[in-house]
């Protein structure tokens, strides 16, 4: 029971308590605030009168406060928990409270590094029959380790940021010659994004069962990614220009504490792994919607994964790469099974071969204009409800003219 009352509809229930940060029309300062229901606490505001260090909400990004480390974020978590819990913990919270559709919000994290795994069976299995027609569809050290590259981190933008059409190379196998232009292939990728709060020594890689050690939260994240472009230039290396020019986070960071109820084992992984990827394999019982132009067209169950995102970590660091606070990892492109739950338009429309149908116009991949939106829910919530992970959206605009 709380006394605190989630309007119907809201984006939040009083479960999720997630981190962002935002400013107001009164005040321009970027600071800390927890979403709850269609509200947003100014954590920066309330921290004195609520017995909390003040010092880490009065910052333009959430990395100071996810450098305390895992009890400091559950400190916090359970004295918000308690205030909205309490009758005595109305008037301090109260005051403090603002309509959620009155704050601007902005990119939650100073992002350090970013790397983006490709850990989905059926989105590797997918790509690899659309990309490399003939050979097997997993290359030979897919069930060994999970692939991962390492992305660009000032590319990183937050939910609602447009997303301009990138130029590139790209040349269509039937082309003598590459051209220079806008993609003609500009595809989504649903995917997880985890945040790490606490960094790690260089030399000394974090095991797979020091991930709650470490991360302190997950956003919703779409790789924006040009196919013409990629297919073209991913030989030898891997995605460079076709993945680096923006990737889509959302603006609240739910805290990994919220997910617990929502963990789940995922699929059993054969051949044994190497003993430094080893452990308890689990996940999260998330689903990802995607949604074009306001039609849901797949959605995504993040359950379905072959690697955890804990040994993603372990791998990541297995070299002796050390981690910084706001390091971002992607969980790759998250595809199931089935044909509605593929997480990118390359595999939704089979590289172009098999159109959408939205509303009634056709898409193979997104036109200037488009607007896609992921949203993320899981369930575990108290009396059966969900637990939300908020959204994360951008709308395509042309490419620049040279
Ligand atoms: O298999 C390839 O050559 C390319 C794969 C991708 O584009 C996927 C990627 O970025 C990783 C992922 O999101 O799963
Ligand atoms: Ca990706
Ligand atoms: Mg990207």
């Amino acid at each position: 029971m709380s006394w605190f009352e989630v309007a119907p509809g809201a984006p939040f229930g009083a479960e999720e308590l997630p981190y962002g940060i935002f400013t107001t029309p009164d005040s321009e300062v970027r600071r800390v605030g927890v979403a709850i229901g269609d509200q947003v606490l100014d954590l920066s505001e309330m921290a004195h009168s609520a017995g909390l260090e003040g010092e880490v909400f009065q910052q333009p990004t959430l990395n100071p406060l996810m450098s305390l480390g895992p009890e400091a974020w559950a400190e916090a978590r359970h004295l918000l928990q308690a205030l909205l819990t309490e009758e005595s913990g109305r008037e301090i919270v109260e005051p403090h409270l603002r309509p959620a559709g009155s704050v601007q919000l902005h990119l939650p994290i100073e992002v350090a590094d970013y790397v983006d795994f490709y850990a989905s069976e059926y989105h590797a299995t997918n790509v690899g029959r659309i990309f490399r027609p003939g050979g097997a569809p997993l290359t030979p050290n897919w069930k060994h380790l999970p692939i991962g590259y390492h992305g660009r981190a000032g590319t990183v933008v937050p939910t609602g940021t447009p997303v301009v059409r990138p130029n590139g190379q790209r040349k269509a196998p039937d082309q003598e010659e590459p051209t220079f232009g806008p993609s003609r292939r500009l595809d989504i990728e649903a995917e997880l994004g985890f945040v790490v709060g606490v960094g790690s020594t260089q030399g000394v890689p974090v095991g797979v069962d020091a991930f709650a050690e470490h991360v302190f939260g997950a956003v919703l994240l779409n790789d924006w990614s040009a196919r013409d472009l990629q297919a073209w230039e991913y030989v030898p290396l891997g995605p460079f220009l076709g993945k680096s020019f923006a990737t889509s986070i959302s603006a609240w960071v739910l805290p990994l504490a919220a997910l617990d109820a929502a963990r789940c084992p995922l699929p059993p992984q054969e051949p044994q792994l190497l003993d430094y990827l080893r452990g308890e394999v689990s996940g999260y019982a998330i689903e990802v919607e995607v949604w074009i132009n306001g039609y849901l067209v797949s959605t995504c169950p993040y359950a379905s994964m072959y690697y955890s995102p804990a040994q993603m970590l372990a791998h990541l660091t297995s070299n002796g790469a050390s981690l910084r606070t706001g390091d971002l990892f992607g969980s790759g492109t998250i595809s199931g099974p089935a044909a509605e739950q593929r997480g990118s338009l390359l595999e939704l429309t089979w590289n172009g071969s098999e159109p959408l149908l939205l509303g009634g116009e056709e898409r193979t991949f997104l036109a200037d204009g488009d607007e896609v939106v992921l949203r993320g829910r899981a369930p575990g919530g108290p009396n059966g409800g969900v637990i939300r992970l908020g959204e994360v959206s951008g709308r395509i605009t042309p490419a620049p003219t040279s």
